[in-house]
């Protein structure tokens, strides 16, 4: 029996030990592996863009975003608006992406050196010099990539939005 459209969002969710089969699998098969992280709590044109940009530069995507604990400690304590399963399952809908691996750590480093991937990828708002896990993906012969900024669009500002508009009423 065919796999309902939520299911095969769903499956798309991995935890450490599942990812990592995956990758393996993934590499044993040729594929190149596109990795991005982030928090993606409300997402927004700038996210798809960039994430369809990442997606383009290999034949596997995988995308880490961070913990409920995670998002807390770096963007504050009313933060993230949706919770991790609901940021996870959106991204994963996206038929561009693979795989969803939730960390709970400060940073992805850990999981970067776990997975390896072949291209590391962030938004416009970064400098390579400050994206986590470059120097290790340099080094094992991979590339990073920094991908354009759509102006305009971030989550911190959906959400101050919202909130002039109903402080507005
Ligand atoms: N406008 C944008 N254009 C392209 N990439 C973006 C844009 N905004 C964020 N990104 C990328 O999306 C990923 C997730 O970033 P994040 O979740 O912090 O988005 P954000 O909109 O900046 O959120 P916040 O406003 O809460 O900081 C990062 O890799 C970041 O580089
Ligand atoms: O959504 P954000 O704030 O872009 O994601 C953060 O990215 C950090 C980045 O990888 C630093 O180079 C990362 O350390 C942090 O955990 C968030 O994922």
């Amino acid at each position: 029996m065919m796999p309902s459209p939520e299911q095969l969002i769903k499956q798309k969710l991995l935890d450490t030990a599942a990812i990592q089969l995956q990758v393996e699998y993934w590499k044993a098969g040729g594929e190149k592996i596109v990795f991005t992280n982030g928090c993606f709590d409300l997402v927004h044109l700038g996210h798809i863009t960039y994430l369809a940009e990442a997606a383009a530069l290999g034949t596997k995507t995988i995308v880490a975003i961070n913990s409920d604990a995670s998002v807390k400690r770096l963007k504050g304590t009313n933060r993230p608006i949706n919770d991790e399963y609901s940021r996870a399952m959106m991204l994963a809908s996206f038929f561009f992406i693979d795989a969803i691996i939730v960390f709970d750590e400060d940073t992805p480093l850990l999981t970067i050196q776990q997975i390896m991937p072949h291209v590391l990828v962030k938004g416009g708002d970064y400098t390579i010099p400050q994206i986590v896990g470059a120097p290790e993906v340099i080094a094992n012969g991979g590339a990073v990539e920094v991908l354009d900024f759509v102006p305009g669009y971030s989550s911190t500002s959906i959400i101050n939005r919202i909130r002039n508009g109903a402080e507005a009423g």
